[in-house]
């Protein structure tokens, strides 16, 4: 209807559940106009100088669109209200929109932003026009870091400014999603890589055409370092190309493996919830914004399918159906399915191999899910190793695979131990003997809030991995243990570096800050770091940079490279109790007010000069079992990654404690096959034969044996 209509009267209504057949007000030929903040997003270039206000203000506005927005942003309250003179309704709607950007505390300075303007304040600049900012090509002159350590009251307000800018950010980032460009070429497919585009180029046609897809179920499996995750992004660049953005999302199960192919996880896109239990049905509302959320999108990409699970493929079957509302097999979307059933399996789950016989004891639905796997419609199989030119070294990761590692390959591996014992970098080495100084001479820790006894006594497990005590020290490692912006690179995995920790005024290390009532108290720590690298052609050394752009990270496939601000802001409710006097902090009563300030490099590029620093405000998360609640950061030490964490990733060295178990399939295959050489690795444990051949006993392993071969027939 377009206009409010509570607090009214009204003599009747119509009221339209069928919102497809909505057209909206502006436009009488049904067309999208795009709303102002739109424009401004994708404004011509020499307008990237305009603050929002000024934009809307200059903009030329027809009379129609006035009476648009005039209609939209202001209340309608009777007749002679609505039939007002244009000027008016200009000034109104202008007046409503200052209000929102009041609200949402966006700065809106009159003036035009130049970069000429040398005689204005420095600290002014950092002010005005805040959303221009969100040009990267626009660099603030001056470090913002400068301003953030000086805790002073007033300081503090800029930095509570730059925060819900950021905060704003990161909203606007969340819908938007990631700016992907991959930095991939065509020309570099093999042939077998090259038979899935050439596969993809005949759905292209199909969907211009409006024909439907003969095959929309298609799987790419290929060992470890065959190029698939480089296939995928060839791929997202070929449709976007030909049907533009939008038209394909990329999804993987977990955050680290989405990050390394710029793409979402399973189930953050596809509401399948985080321990995803049962499945829920969208619906009203919330299947709607599902649906007009991703309504361009034609093909679905989901890298690592080893990891997904028979239910949880019927759920993502279910979930595409209900976002294209359609009851064609996923929807009638084209799903490709990337990975490798050798490398690791679901948790909680059943793999696709397991074999029909083996769940006949389940109540027959299982059966029924698997019988989806078996509507797989066409396999691709990559066979040529990208990540590795070592031939001895493939052929000795397809033994792992199978369990066939002979004596010899023993023989090499203790040989290589004595060799490769002396590989850590030096930085590797220095974070270790952080490490090792860290829990003597902690310089700032942080305890999180239980609310009861026993949160308190809870192990780390408990609370989901996160720590009752995060301790801190320059140099020490941290590892983020939640989603929070998986397309900022923030994901559950990503790994960074303390680089400094700074106390509020007058605060020096060791002391934990004292708690003051009149000013916040904050501990700021900054994290940065690049963590696990990735190389693209074996034996090319990554040239080293500082500050990677965005294109360069992705190319060389820099994963987790984290810089954090790490503030702790006590709310004027908290109560000190709890760093005073342990043994009693878990009463309940105390109401931290935890602000994990963090950004990326890919935030950073859009923000900051190149010794500038902005932050993202972080909140505490909160970890509820059985026992008891804590809220924490959600963040860890961290000294090394599991090897679940590491699937998908190409890293230059590894040093791997591969514990004593081969709990699940796949555990040392997808560890050693991380690497592209022996020289890379370092084993920190003897493995015997028995243990490398494992995978043989597993009761799944001849499923899987034949789950590959009736790949083969489909090819
Ligand atoms: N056609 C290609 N040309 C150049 N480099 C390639 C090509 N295909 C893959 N690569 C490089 O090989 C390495 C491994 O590729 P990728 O990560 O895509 O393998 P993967 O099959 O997804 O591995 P995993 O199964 O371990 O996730 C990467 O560094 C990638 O850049």
């Amino acid at each position: 209807m377009g206009y409010k209509h509570y607090s009214c009267t009204r003599d009747f209504i119509v009221i339209n559940l069928n919102q497809f057949s909505w057209v909206p007000l502006n436009e009488p030929d049904g067309k999208k106009k795009k709303t102002v903040f739109e424009t401004y997003i994708n404004k011509d270039k020499e307008l990237k100088h305009y603050c929002l206000l000024s934009f809307w203000k200059e903009s030329e506005l027809t009379e129609q669109d006035v009476d648009v927005l005039h209609a939209v942003f202001v209340p309608w309250k009777d007749n002679d209200h609505l039939n007002i003179d244009r000027n008016e309704k200009r000034s109104a709607v202008s007046e409503v929109f200052f209000e929102i950007c009041c609200i949402l505390n966006i700065n809106v300075d009159t003036n035009v932003y130049s970069d000429s303007d040398s005689s204005s304040d420095e600290s002014d600049n950092n002010e005005k026009d805040v959303l221009s900012n969100y040009n990267p090509s626009r660099e603030p002159k001056n470090s913002t870091l400068d301003v953030l350590i000086d805790f002073t009251y007033g300081n503090l307000s800029k930095l509570m400014m730059n925060i819900i800018t950021f905060k704003n950010y990161m909203t606007y980032k969340k819908c938007t999603g990631p700016e992907i460009n991959f930095d991939v070429d065509l020309d570099n497919l093999n042939e077998q890589q090259m038979s899935v585009i050439n596969c993809l180029t005949d759905q292209v046609h199909c969907v211009k055409n409006n024909f439907p897809l003969q095959q929309n179920y298609i799987l790419v499996q290929g060992g470890a370092g065959t190029g698939k995750s480089y296939l995928l992004m060839c791929m997202y660049n070929f449709i976007i190309s030909h049907l533009g953005t939008g038209s394909v999302i990329i999804l993987s199960h977990t955050g680290v493996a989405a990050q390394n192919v710029s793409g979402y996880t399973i189930n953050s896109v596809l509401h399948l919830g985080r321990n995803y239990k049962s499945f829920v049905s969208l619906t009203g509302d919330d299947l709607i914004q599902f649906q007009n959320k991703w309504r361009l999108v034609k093909f679905v990409f989901i890298d690592e399918y080893s990891f997904i699970g028979c239910r949880h493929l019927a759920w993502i079957e279910n979930r595409l159906r209900q976002m294209a509302d359609s009851n064609s097999l996923f929807g009638g979307y084209g799903v490709y399915f990337f990975g490798d059933c050798n490398q690791l399996s679901p948790i909680g789950d059943s793999p696709w191999f397991i074999s029909m016989e083996n769940c006949m004891s389940d109540n027959g639905s299982l059966s029924r899910v698997l019988l989806l796997v078996r509507h797989i419609q066409a396999t691709h199989i990559l066979t040529q190793s990208h990540r590795s030119s070592n031939i001895d070294f493939v052929s000795f990761l397809g033994r792992i695979a199978v369990g066939e590692c002979t004596k010899s390959d023993l023989n090499c591996l203790n040989d290589l131990k004595k060799r490769n014992i002396n590989m850590l970098s030096h930085k590797e080495r220095k974070s270790f003997a952080n490490a090792l100084t860290l829990y003597g001479n902690p310089v700032a820790f942080v305890k999180a809030q239980n609310n009861c006894e026993a949160a308190f006594k809870g192990s780390d497990e408990n609370a989901d991995g996160l720590n009752n005590t995060l301790y801190l020290s320059i140099g020490a490692k941290v590892m983020l243990r939640r989603n929070f912006n998986v397309s900022l690179g923030l994901s559950n995995g990503s790994i960074g570096y303390v680089k400094r920790i700074i106390y509020y005024s007058g605060q020096q290390p060791p002391s934990v800050p004292a708690f003051d009532a009149v000013k916040p108290e904050c501990l700021v720590a900054e994290v940065c770091g690049r963590c696990l690298q990735k190389r693209r052609n074996p034996g090319n050394p990554i040239p080293k940079s500082e500050v990677p752009d965005t294109q360069r990270e992705r190319r060389q496939g820099h994963f987790g490279l984290l810089n954090v601000n790490v503030s702790l802001a006590r709310s004027s409710r908290a109560e000190c109790s709890r760093d005073l006097n342990p043994r009693h902090n878990y009463g309940g009563k105390c109401v931290y007010n935890f602000l994990l300030l963090i950004y990326t490099r890919r935030v950073y590029n859009h923000f900051v000069s190149e010794n500038g620093v902005i932050d993202v405000p972080f909140k505490s998360v909160m970890a509820s079992w059985m026992k008891g609640t804590t809220r924490c950061m959600p963040f860890v030490l961290s000294w090394a990654c599991t090897i679940h964490k590491s699937q998908s990733l190409t890293l230059s060295k590894l040093n791997l404690d591969i514990g004593n178990k081969e709990f699940t399939l796949g555990l040392l295959y997808v560890a050693i096959s991380r690497v592209s050489d022996y020289k890379n690795l370092m084993l920190l444990r003897n493995i015997s034969l028995d243990r490398w051949n494992c995978v043989k006993k597993s009761k799944y392993y001849f499923s899987r044996l034949k789950f590959l071969d009736w790949l083969e027939t489909l090819t």
